[in-house]
């Protein structure tokens, strides 16, 4: 980056998609000791973001908030995009890569209700919101008698409903209310044992031109490898699995040391099935061993589960 040229952020408009931008700028200013003014945030709107009224399965599904912020990257309106990993597709356009990741935030989902303080003590037949297929089929393989119903909207939207009390209950990632300043919203936190998060819940993507060295360089400081095997690990898994975006999955990978432990499951979306499988290893292997849990699933998982 020559001193001259001020860096732009793309993101989306979202409250929780601009607090990682700022978190980004403010990473990157802290780095390399330039005020944040020297950094601009440009916020897009994406399709994603116009569609409120369908699951985003039924509306297409992958790409739905990435497609716009790639397209102003390749035009070079703007030089990197701060994305959730969790709605990064598992390939980017060639012109794109991902530089890296911040350091992951937490993991895990959290139950709200005002009705209940955990999942196992709601009422008989329960309305539990969420537009999350991974959500809704791993609440009813721990209670077959509740609905599912879409909630859909940003956090703060679901979070009014369930005080408003469309639904007794939804599902949401710790690590966005804890980036909203709204994690004392959570009634309980679900531990990853019993309630496996998506691919890339709680990580900080950030994507660039891949022949952008001089933006690749200025990035370095504030990424974390860590976070990044975790990442390859969980997207190779996805990538090998390629299910529709109407097919539950849920993947984690822990890095500690030069150890990486992955665990994946899929689910029929109503919860009456669901097949798992744990691969460990050198976390220098990180792509081998998602490309092999995903491969352990292919065989494992009847096949209409993934069609
Ligand atoms: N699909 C929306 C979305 N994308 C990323 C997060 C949470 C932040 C994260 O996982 O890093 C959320 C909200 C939610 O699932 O509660």
């Amino acid at each position: 980056m020559n001193a001259m040229k001020k860096l732009r952020i793309g993101t989306r408009g979202s409250p929780l998609a601009l607090a990682q931008a700022h978190q980004t700028r403010a990473l990157l200013a802290r780095a390399h000791a330039v005020s944040e003014d020297a950094i601009e945030i440009v916020p897009i709107r994406t399709t994603g973001d116009m569609i409120q009224d369908r699951a985003l399965a039924q509306a297409g599904g992958k790409g739905l908030f990435t497609k716009e912020l790639d397209a102003a990257l390749i035009d070079g309106r703007i030089d990197i995009a701060v994305h959730s990993s969790k709605d990064l597709p598992t390939v980017l356009p060639p012109e794109l890569d991902i530089a890296g990741y911040l350091p992951r935030e937490d993991v895990r989902d959290v139950l709200i209700s005002n009705v209940a303080a955990r999942i196992a003590d709601l009422p008989q037949g329960a309305r539990v919101g969420t537009a999350s297929l991974r959500r809704g089929a791993m609440v009813r393989r721990l209670r077959p008698d509740v609905e599912i119903g879409l909630l859909r909207g940003n956090v703060e939207t679901r979070l009014r409903k369930i005080a408003e009390g469309e639904f007794d209950a939804t599902l949401l990632a710790l690590a966005g209310l804890k980036r909203l300043g709204l994690a004392h919203r959570a009634t309980a936190i679900l531990e990853t044992d019993d309630f496996l998060p998506a691919v890339g819940q709680g990580a900080i993507a950030i994507t660039a031109r891949r022949d952008d060295g001089d933006v690749h360089r200025w990035l370095a400081p504030i990424l974390d490898r860590p976070t990044g095997l975790a990442l390859t690990a969980e997207r190779a898994f996805l990538r090998v699995l390629d299910g529709s975006c109407r097919t539950p999955i849920a993947g984690l990978a822990r890095v500690e040391g030069a150890r990486l432990r992955f665990a994946g499951l899929i689910l029929r979306v109503d919860g009456s099935e669901a097949y798992e499988v744990a691969e460990e290893g050198a976390a220098e292997q990180a792509e081998t061993l998602g490309e092999m849990a995903g491969r352990v699933l292919l065989a494992r998982a009847p096949a209409d589960i993934l069609a």
